[in-house]
């Protein structure tokens, strides 16, 4: 379908990236046909700034994530969005961008849910490598594969990893998952098995019911959803990569498929959202 090809080309074509990341000034309402959903990847963490390989360890946001949080609950504001819930993972950096952008929007009160079903994929024996000195040695070609493909995951976290006990251990996983079922990597694939149930279980009976959601979450869980509502292939996912601190939305029907032009709307103006993703690609290439 044409606005899935367009999500995939958006990164080369600044054209294509002003009609895709137009402005939405309208309040997130279900008209009972159609439904809107908000999703935002969190502002830019302190390893994300380092361009260390982070998954499930548990980084702080930088100043300028805290930055983009606020940026992210002005727009929000702007455009009189009024949540009724919000999800977000069990980490600190997608919580705290949450919590800056419901600050903005005067929303603090409303009902949030953390699950760990919403975490970054498990960045496995990568945790805590620079993605550059990663591709100096294996190669940018390993290193993409590594970060975008759909099904080929990073290798096994061992005790040998400095962050192996600290993510084992964290108190944020006493709710799950189980310790014997707790994840030594993920792909994407991986991720969107345990992503996918929230989304069906969870997330889409409160949409039904009329409510306005905001997910706060990370680039792979979110590319994850988005794969599964734009039924992107294998191949097309690859070529996606999520801005932080911007937030998209997405008009569903009643089968909960996007609308025509109700694909991945980003609240921001085209020239930044395609720097921004451009940002991203470029965090696996050579210094
Ligand atoms: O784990 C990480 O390093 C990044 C994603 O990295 P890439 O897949 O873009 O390399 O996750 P996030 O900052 O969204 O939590």
């Amino acid at each position: 379908m044409l606005w899935r090809k367009l999500t995939v080309q958006l990164l080369n074509s600044p054209d294509l990236a002003s009609k895709m990341a137009c402005p939405v000034r309208e309040k997130c309402i279900s008209d009972g046909k159609n439904f809107k959903i908000v999703m935002v990847r969190h502002g830019e963490s302190e390893w994300n700034k380092l361009n260390l390989f982070c998954g499930w360890y548990n980084a702080e946001l930088s100043d300028r994530g805290r930055e983009e949080a606020i940026k992210a609950g002005k727009a929000l504001k702007d455009a009189n969005y009024k949540f009724d819930l919000a999800y977000t993972s069990v980490l600190k950096r997608a919580n705290d961008t949450l919590s800056g952008i419901l600050k903005q929007l005067g929303q603090e009160g409303i009902p949030i849910t953390k699950t760990w079903r919403l975490n970054e994929r498990h960045y496995g024996g990568l945790t805590g490598l620079n993605k550059a000195d990663t591709v100096a040695k294996y190669g940018e070609e390993q290193v993409q594969i590594w970060r975008r493909s759909f099904d080929v995951p990073p290798p096994a976290i061992t005790p040998e990893n400095q962050y192996y006990e600290t993510i084992l251990n964290d108190p944020i996983y006493n709710e799950g998952p189980p310790k014997d079922q707790f994840p030594m990597f993920e792909s994407l694939k991986l991720t969107i098995e345990r992503t996918l149930p929230f989304w069906n279980e969870t997330v889409v009976p409160q949409l039904k019911a009329g409510k306005c959601i905001l997910i706060a979450a990370h680039g792979n869980s979110l590319r994850g959803i988005v794969k599964h509502l734009d039924q992107m292939s294998n191949e097309e996912i690859m070529k996606l990569n999520l801005p932080t601190g911007i937030p998209f939305v997405y008009t569903l029907d009643a089968n909960m498929k996007p609308v025509p032009n109700g694909s991945m709307q980003f609240l921001g103006d085209p020239e930044t959202v395609r720097k921004a993703m451009e940002e991203v690609a470029n965090q696996g290439k050579k210094k």
